[in-house]
């Protein structure tokens, strides 16, 4: 198959979606893969180095994107990307769709066979999400600190306090992998922590995990204003997979937040948790005030730290991308359910019923598609 990796585009988003040593997994096996000039750079991985490993360097997106067969990115495509889309292009990638209603149109309109890395899904894990999910969550708090800071903004507390000084609060929604690996960074600051989840039996885990350094409560709207209104920092890590996230922070609590305190929305890739984030903010402009709170909400956080999250993110995506490679799309469906449940988009439907609901689209499973083919789809 032609395979190929396009830069990306979105602001500062410095990852790539394949190492060298991946190219050189799928150039063995007798791929064709064509990279972006240089694609892999903000990672740290030269041209020269996909060359070595049997990629062939490409100057231009568009010709990447129309010759390959399949296209492996990070990001979503921005809407400069939706004119290469074609009937049959197979598109391996980050896409929270569930929030992006015009690229699902786009998806949709031109018939391509959209592979969600979030919605990939095996014995109810999540596992293209979690190294990204670690990523953020572990950057959610030091972001966090250092919003705190009164020259970022801030109230000018140190989440660690000093002898004398009482620890700063931090509050995390959300109990996954996010919420986990926040808990354990503000933690080891010496944060004062509380978590909040749904489920009563990942409390018990959390619990059992952490001991007395972590507040375990149950989720409802009282449990949460309580937490939100007397925290320093307040971490949205939330998910209903593929689905919208459900806003759970009103406006109201964040009013009664004190000034200076910091909101991170990890969750905003999927629309975020909070009544007071109502527009996604990049790396070059990461946050803004409002009722005195300062709000972060960047969707491609682990894309702060490119090369930690490339090798992170490839070291779980290359082996999916190497059987859809050697059986083709429609085959690597119909024999890995976990490649069947990250089909979004096919031949011109949603497939993924979370996402259809959240944006009220028509859902049809992806095998009835299939089924009603009578042509062959590579
Ligand atoms: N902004 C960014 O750059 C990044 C964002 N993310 C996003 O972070 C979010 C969280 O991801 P993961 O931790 O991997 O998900 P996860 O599935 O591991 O955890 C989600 C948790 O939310 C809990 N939950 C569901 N409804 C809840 C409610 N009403 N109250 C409290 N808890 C509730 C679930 O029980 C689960 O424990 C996702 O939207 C993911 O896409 C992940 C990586 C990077
Ligand atoms: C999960 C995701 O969207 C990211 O790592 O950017």
């Amino acid at each position: 198959m032609i395979i190929g990796i396009p830069k990306e585009i979105k602001n500062n988003e410095n990852r790539v979606a394949i190492t060298p040593s991946g190219v050189s997994f799928l150039a063995k096996g007798g791929h064709d893969v064509l990279v972006e000039a240089n694609a892999g750079i903000g990672s740290g991985f030269a041209n020269e180095e996909y060359s070595a490993a049997g990629a062939k360097v490409i100057d231009t997106a568009k010709e990447v994107w129309d010759t390959s067969e399949m296209i492996i990115k990070v990001k979503e495509p921005l809407s400069s990307e939706y004119g290469f889309f074609r009937k049959g292009l197979i598109l391996f990638t980050y896409l929270h769709l569930a929030a992006e209603k015009e690229l699902a149109k786009a998806l949709t309109d031109k018939g391509v066979t959209s592979i969600a890395y979030e919605t990939i899904e095996v014995n109810g894990k999540l596992p293209l999400l979690t190294p990204m999910s670690e990523v953020a969550g572990r950057m959610a708090v030091q972001i966090g600190a250092q919003f705190l800071e009164q020259p970022h903004g801030g109230k000018g507390i140190l989440l660690a306090g000093v002898p004398g000084v009482k620890r700063g609060n931090v509050t995390i929604i959300g109990g996954g992998i996010v919420g986990t690996n926040a808990a354990k960074i503000a933690i080891g600051l010496g944060a004062s922590v509380t978590l909040l989840d749904l489920n009563p039996e990942r409390l018990r885990e959390l619990d059992n995990q952490f001991g007395a350094s972590l507040n375990t409560v149950i989720s409802n709207p009282a449990n949460i204003e309580e937490a939100v209104i007397g925290a320093d920092l307040v971490i949205g890590a939330v998910l209903i997979p593929g689905a919208k996230a459900p806003k759970l922070v009103t406006e109201e609590m964040v009013k009664k937040m004190s000034p200076g305190s910091v909101i991170v929305d990890v969750a905003i890739d999927q629309g975020g948790i909070f009544e007071t984030v109502d527009h996604i903010t990049t790396h070059d402009n990461p946050t803004y005030v409002k009722h005195g709170v300062v709000h972060y909400a960047v969707a491609n956080m682990p894309g702060a730290v490119p090369r930690t999250s490339t090798i992170a993110l490839t070291n779980v995506t290359i082996p999916y991308a190497w059987q859809i490679a050697n059986q083709g799309a429609v085959a690597a469906i119909e024999s890995n359910y976990a490649i069947k449940q990250g089909v979004n988009t096919f031949d011109g439907h949603i497939t993924y019923a979370p996402v259809a609901k959240g944006l009220g689209f028509e859902y049809t499973p992806v095998q009835e598609v299939i089924n009603s083919l009578s042509t062959t789809i590579v």
